[in-house]
């Protein structure tokens, strides 16, 4: 039985997934709180990673390959607030993009446990 692959196609399939984030990648960097986080960062690289990752969470043909969400994030120092923050700027970016209110909270239902391996400080 082949895998429901529903959302990653409500999300737009890879372009759709490409344009997200391109989108969030700028809003990232033009947000307050998270420019500090992002700006020194290889771009390419992880906006490429956070298409493969949203790729496979939404069900499509993808699959994440590099570290874990744990290795990826250490020694961020990220807290709650900052999570929270990342989250709000994606919900703006999906809004921008015209994803439904709905897809959008599929999605964000998917991403949310990996709060406990990203949140490295109280
Ligand atoms: C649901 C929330 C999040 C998800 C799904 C997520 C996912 C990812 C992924 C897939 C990567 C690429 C890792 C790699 O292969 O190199 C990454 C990198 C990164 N993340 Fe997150 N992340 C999240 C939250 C956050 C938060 C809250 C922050 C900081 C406020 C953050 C900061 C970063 C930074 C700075 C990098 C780049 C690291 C580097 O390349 O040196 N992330 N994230």
């Amino acid at each position: 039985q082949p895998a429901d692959d529903s959302l990653y196609r409500q999300l737009g399939g890879q372009p759709g997934l490409t344009k997200l984030m391109d989108d969030f990648m700028a809003r990232l960097l033009a947000d307050q709180r998270m420019n500090p986080f992002f700006k020194d960062v290889d771009h390419q690289h992880v906006k490429a990673q956070l298409v493969a990752q949203f790729c496979e969470v939404s069900g499509g043909p993808c699959r994440l390959k590099g570290p874990d969400m744990k290795k990826a994030h250490e020694g961020m120092d990220i807290t709650r607030r900052d999570f929270n923050a990342l989250v709000e700027v994606l919900q703006d970016s999906m809004s921008a993009q015209g994803i439904a209110f709905s897809t959008q909270n599929k999605l964000l239902a998917r991403l949310a446990p990996m709060h406990r391996d990203i949140i490295n400080t109280p």
